[in-house]
């Protein structure tokens, strides 16, 4: 069934250009009222400008809101609230580039989303419903894509979102679920914007090193309608060029119970290395693997 969008309220922070701007135009089509927030003041009034003339006044607004300030977030929560209404969608988008240095990363794109997360639950709870959608990146799933340092504040940031969104569906004493607030994220892979042309001005550079074309800003946007649309809790979707939308597994549950099998496993047999690697883990998954197999058949075998 999805979660409604028509008749809400969102939040989109960064949404003077790039995704932000992209996912505010896609909410307000589907029937949104939006306060977009920025620290880009000039792009912002020209983007509130251009939206209020497509969807009208009362449906869109512009906030100047810092996303690593608290103020700012409870005077953009509270004017969204007073002009727009009770808030049910938040957008956690704004970002920089990874050459701007790791700390200023860590503060915008992992704190400035726990400043807005955990005001979210606080506000969105009072009204029993709501959804977080944190923009992460493909590097919030994986590390050490490229050789340098200096760009893993980037990736630090990134996967912190993504531990953050994986908490949601069992954080107890369960105020998300008993609040009716729920989180996913969305991870794409390199999209055509102005913080990616910050980094890399010609893009078909990476085109050329990845083999990969990267994104338009269009297809990432699609992304956050599939994602209200499956209304997974916790669900963290990868966004690659030309396949699907991946709900990427939490590496930790699987790997995890597979890694203890195998050290439970090789402990039995009575070898017990200081340290088991990747080649014993998946030669103990291809075992259980073929074990499985062979009980299901003779379970078969014996019930026909
Ligand atoms: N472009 C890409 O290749 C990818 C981008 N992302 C993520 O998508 C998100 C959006 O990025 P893009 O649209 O590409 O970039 P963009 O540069 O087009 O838009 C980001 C917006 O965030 C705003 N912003 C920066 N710091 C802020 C702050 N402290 N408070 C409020 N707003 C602030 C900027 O002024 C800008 O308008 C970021 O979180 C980025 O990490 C994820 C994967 C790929
Ligand atoms: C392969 C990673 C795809 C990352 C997509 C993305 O978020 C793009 C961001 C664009 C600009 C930011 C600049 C650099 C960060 C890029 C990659 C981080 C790789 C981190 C790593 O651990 O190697």
């Amino acid at each position: 069934m999805g979660y409604q969008i028509q008749g809400n309220v969102a939040i989109v922070t960064g949404g003077s250009q790039g995704f932000g701007k992209e996912f505010t135009k896609l909410l307000l089509k589907k029937g949104a009222k939006v306060a977009f927030s920025d620290i880009n003041v000039e792009v912002g009034r020209q983007t509130e400008s251009d939206l209020q003339k497509e969807f009208g006044k009362e449906n869109v607004i512009f906030v100047r809101a810092d996303v690593t300030n608290d103020e700012d977030w409870t005077s953009l929560w509270d004017e969204a609230e007073m002009k727009l209404g009770a808030v049910a969608i938040l957008v956690n988008n704004a970002g920089i580039g990874a050459s701007l240095g790791w700390e200023r990363n860590v503060d915008i794109m992992l704190k400035g989303v726990g400043k807005g997360t955990f005001l979210a639950l606080d506000r969105m709870g009072k009204n029993m419903s709501g959804r977080i959608i944190n923009i992460a990146s493909i590097a919030g799933i994986a590390s050490g894509f490229t050789s340098k340092i200096e760009v893993s504040g980037y990736t630090m940031a990134k996967h912190g979102v993504i531990g953050l969104t994986r908490s949601f569906p069992r954080a107890r004493p369960a105020p998300f679920s008993k609040y009716g607030v729920k989180a996913y994220a969305l991870c794409p892979w390199f999209a055509d914007t102005q913080l990616l042309r910050e980094e890399i001005s010609d893009l078909s550079k990476i085109e050329r090193s990845t083999k990969t074309r990267v994104l338009t800003v269009e297809e990432v946007g699609k992304s956050l309608l599939t994602a209200l649309e499956k209304d997974k809790d916790g669900a963290c979707y990868l966004i690659f060029p030309d396949v699907p939308l991946i709900d990427f597994p939490n590496c930790n549950e699987n790997l995890f119970a597979l890694s203890v099998a195998a050290g439970w496993i090789l402990k039995k047999a009575g070898y017990e290395p200081d340290v088991i690697g990747w080649p014993v883990v998946l030669a103990v998954g291809a075992l259980l693997l073929i074990i499985f197999y062979y009980i299901f058949a003779i379970l078969k075998f014996m019930v026909w």
